[in-house]
């Protein structure tokens, strides 16, 4: 998987006869720190780490493509990839940051006065975690797949959210980085798959998707959608079970699971019908129809619509005012306004994880995963 251990070679650590740029010193210095960390940084940031080096010494990307089958190559190779033209001089500069900020925060972590204002989680790498502001924010955290999740990525999340449930903010936020907020389960969840291992493939999905969602549902603050470009598939469901959720003007909202040959989750089958009405959920659930921001806050799945250029500033001055509400008033609300639910949700959650084991076996579903990786299809 893409995720494996991704160790540095010693030789991308030292440079090669190289560049005698202002920045070489820097990046000579930067490439002996990082051996001088304590804790592994994790495979997410190692590969970008080891993309950069690459970018630097070498330049753009200039190796064949690897198998599909060959996951630690292909993650290497991706990373390195998707850096495109990069100037040798921004990916020195980028690398010393990355490294700089690394250092950084592991001397945070040891240290009790580090900065109070922002509090980074440790110990995950496909999600930022962090609290500011009595809020804490979970970020999707792989741009370069458009912040595709994958199995690691629902695990954090889950863990995140429980620890977000008992930290001291008032509010949480599940937004993404960069230009997607998601597209949704990783489809690569589904590849590799031998034969004879497809049935526990569905039975082990199942029974992550039900822990996951099962984590929104029980969720018991006030959870914040921040959509911040396009959505797709399990992270629009999901919004249904958010309490606000505020959208860039640039965002989509597309569910296209008879297009996968798949079926709803996320609750949406009972929460979407009761949001925007029947009529309209089956124009969603059933034939992919993709929402612009405008179209779903009409239907009544988004809260408020915020202009691109303005949107990070509006929504988070706005959830800092929220997050200075009474934190204890703020949750027994929420509960309120969902308990009557709780049970229900669970049972429909069921179903859908129990329905969807089924669909992942099904030959639509593999055909449409199939077609992704022929470069047949994309949505
Ligand atoms: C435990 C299991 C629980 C399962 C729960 C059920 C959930 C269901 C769903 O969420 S259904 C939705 C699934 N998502 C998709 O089908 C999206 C697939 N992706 C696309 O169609 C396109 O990538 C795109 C429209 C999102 C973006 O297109 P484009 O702008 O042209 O970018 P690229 O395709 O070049 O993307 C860059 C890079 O990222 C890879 N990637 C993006 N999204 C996914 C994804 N969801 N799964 C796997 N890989 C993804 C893409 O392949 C590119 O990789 P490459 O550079 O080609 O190696």
């Amino acid at each position: 998987r893409q995720t494996q251990a991704v160790c540095i070679p010693a030789v991308h650590l030292h440079m090669t006869t190289a560049t005698m740029q202002v920045s070489q010193k820097d990046f000579e210095k930067a490439q002996e720190q990082l051996k001088l960390l304590k804790k592994d940084p994790g495979n997410e940031t190692k590969l970008k780490l080891y993309a950069l080096f690459k970018q630097a010494t070498e330049g753009p990307c200039n190796s064949p493509k690897p198998g599909m089958l060959d996951f630690v190559k292909k993650a290497k190779w991706d990373a390195w990839n998707s850096l495109g033209n990069l100037s040798q001089d921004n990916a020195r500069q980028k690398y010393t940051e990355l490294v700089s900020s690394l250092i950084s925060a592991e001397s945070a972590g040891q240290t009790k006065d580090a900065s109070p204002k922002e509090s980074r989680h440790g110990g995950y790498e496909t999600i930022i975690v962090s609290t500011e502001n009595n809020i804490t924010k979970i970020m999707f955290n792989r741009p370069e797949r458009k912040n595709a999740i994958n199995h690691q990525m629902y695990r954090e999340i889950i863990k995140a959210l429980h620890e977000a449930g008992k930290d001291d903010s008032t509010i949480a936020v599940i937004t993404g980085n960069g230009e997607y907020y998601t597209s949704g389960n990783d489809l690569n969840n589904f590849a590799n798959v031998k034969p004879n291992e497809m049935e526990k493939m569905a039975k082990d999905g199942a029974e992550l998707l039900k822990e996951f969602v099962s984590s929104f549902i029980d969720f018991p603050k006030p959870l914040i959608a921040v959509v911040n470009g396009p959505a797709i598939g399990i992270s629009v469901t999901l919004l249904g079970l958010c309490d606000i959720v505020y959208a860039s003007d640039r965002a989509t909202f597309h569910t296209p699971f008879s297009q996968l040959g798949q079926s709803p989750e996320g609750c949406s089958s009972y929460l979407f019908p009761k949001i925007m009405g029947l009529a309209k959920a089956n124009e969603m659930l059933l034939f992919n129809k993709k929402l612009t921001a405008a179209q779903a806050y009409a239907w009544g799945l988004v809260t408020e619509v915020f202009p691109d250029g303005t949107f990070q500033k509006e929504v988070w001055e706005r959830l800092k005012a929220y997050a200075s509400l009474p934190k204890n008033s703020l949750a027994v609300s929420k509960q309120l306004l969902r308990s009557m639910e709780k049970e229900k949700l669970h049972a429909v959650n069921s179903k859908e994880c129990e329905v969807l084991k089924e669909r992942w076996l099904s030959d639509e579903c593999l055909n449409a995963i199939v077609s992704f990786f022929q470069r047949k299809s994309k949505l």
